[in-house]
């Protein structure tokens, strides 16, 4: 008689990322853009549960939820795929099922179906037991998009590449946050090639040296920080969904001390002073009428970590002959 043990689940939280500081390239020829951009994790989180399962698949539940695919274009079953791949598993037939509760917007500019990759690399690892390093676990997560590298490093991260590359960036000033979403997402590929046609048409203003935001980060003072934000595909977000211009107005009136359109929109980001300041002006925000819903956070936060392992549950015996 053998006692088959399947191991507990394991449920991954993994964050959202802002960009303090978003410096756009020209396009490639891989039709990908050269990035040096200033990561931030913030504290709204997605949870992404990975189980052996007879029945495998995606299920994804909370915000936005009727908006994210859960066949095989699931960023989180991609990642199941190619790890599974790598560690010479079955990838069309891993025997594992992802549940995914999401908070972080869909096609909101804040990396959500990238952190549910990285959170799912992060929670196979466990349920597989697989002895792999982050590093090694980083260089899989960039051939699963641009922002998934960072989503498991979290904490605050200088980007550089197609963003995949990572060097972190050491602080311990918390900053405080308003997030806007907006109505509806805006697609990532979209938005960088209409600041592609805006910068053919003219020479929109581009975002200053990277060095002075890392100064900014490092005083803790976010009055000086708020000065140096800048995100060069705002203009193209703004192009495509012009209300932002009036939420980014918005959010500033309401005691905010700078606001950005966040990675590739149309979610805004607004440092504020201190956390009840965030407060305040998330309510002021809320009743404008500007948005769909607001949000407070806060960061940096850890990246993708496992927060649950369950006992194993012994299954009934198997009886062999
Ligand atoms: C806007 C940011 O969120 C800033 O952190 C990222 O650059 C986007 O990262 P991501 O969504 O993980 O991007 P991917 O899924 O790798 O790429 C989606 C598409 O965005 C465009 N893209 C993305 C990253 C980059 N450095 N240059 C690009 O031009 C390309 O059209 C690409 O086909
Ligand atoms: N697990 C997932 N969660 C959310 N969207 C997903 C997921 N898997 C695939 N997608 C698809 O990817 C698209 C982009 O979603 P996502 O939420 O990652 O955008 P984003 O936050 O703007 O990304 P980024 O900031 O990295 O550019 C969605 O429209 C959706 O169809």
């Amino acid at each position: 008689m053998v006692l088959a043990v399947v191991p507990p689940p394991v449920t991954v939280r993994v964050p959202a990322k802002v960009n303090l500081h978003l410096a756009v390239g020209d396009v490639r020829p891989d039709g990908y853009h050269d990035l040096v951009t200033i990561f931030q994790a913030l504290s709204l989180v997605d949870e992404v549960t990975v189980a052996v399962a007879d029945e495998p698949g995606v299920e994804v539940h909370g915000e936005g939820a009727d908006q994210v695919p859960t066949g095989a274009s699931n960023l989180a079953w991609r990642a199941v795929r190619l790890l599974a791949a790598h560690v010479g598993k079955d990838p069309d037939d891993p025997k594992v099922r992802v549940v995914i509760r999401k908070a972080i917007p869909v096609a909101g500019g804040m990396a959500g179906g990238s952190a549910d990759a990285a959170a799912t690399l992060v929670g196979l690892s466990s349920l597989w037991r697989l002895e792999i390093s982050r590093d090694e676990l980083a260089e899989l997560a960039g051939k699963l998009g641009a922002d998934v590298p960072f989503a498991l490093y979290g904490a605050t991260a200088l980007g550089t590449g197609r963003g995949e590359r990572i060097v972190p960036v050491l602080g311990r000033h918390q900053f405080h946050w308003v997030l806007a979403f907006d109505r509806r997402g805006l697609s990532t590929p979209d938005v960088f090639d209409e600041l592609d046609r805006l910068r053919a048409e003219g020479d929109p203003p581009r975002v200053g040296p990277v060095e002075a935001v890392l100064e900014g980060l490092s005083s803790g003072d976010p009055r000086q920080l708020a000065l140096l934000l800048g995100n060069d595909l705002q203009a193209a977000a703004v192009s495509l969904r012009p209300n932002l211009r009036r939420t980014l107005r918005a959010g500033v009136d309401a005691g905010a001390l700078a606001g950005i359109v966040s990675g590739s929109g149309p979610t805004t980001a607004f440092l504020c002073e201190d956390g009840d300041t965030a407060v305040r002006v998330a309510a002021e925000l809320a009743g404008a009428g500007v948005c769909r819903t607001v949000r407070v956070a806060h960061g940096p936060v850890p990246g993708a970590r496992v927060i649950t392992t369950e006992e194993p549950k012994p299954t009934p015996p198997e009886v062999h002959a």
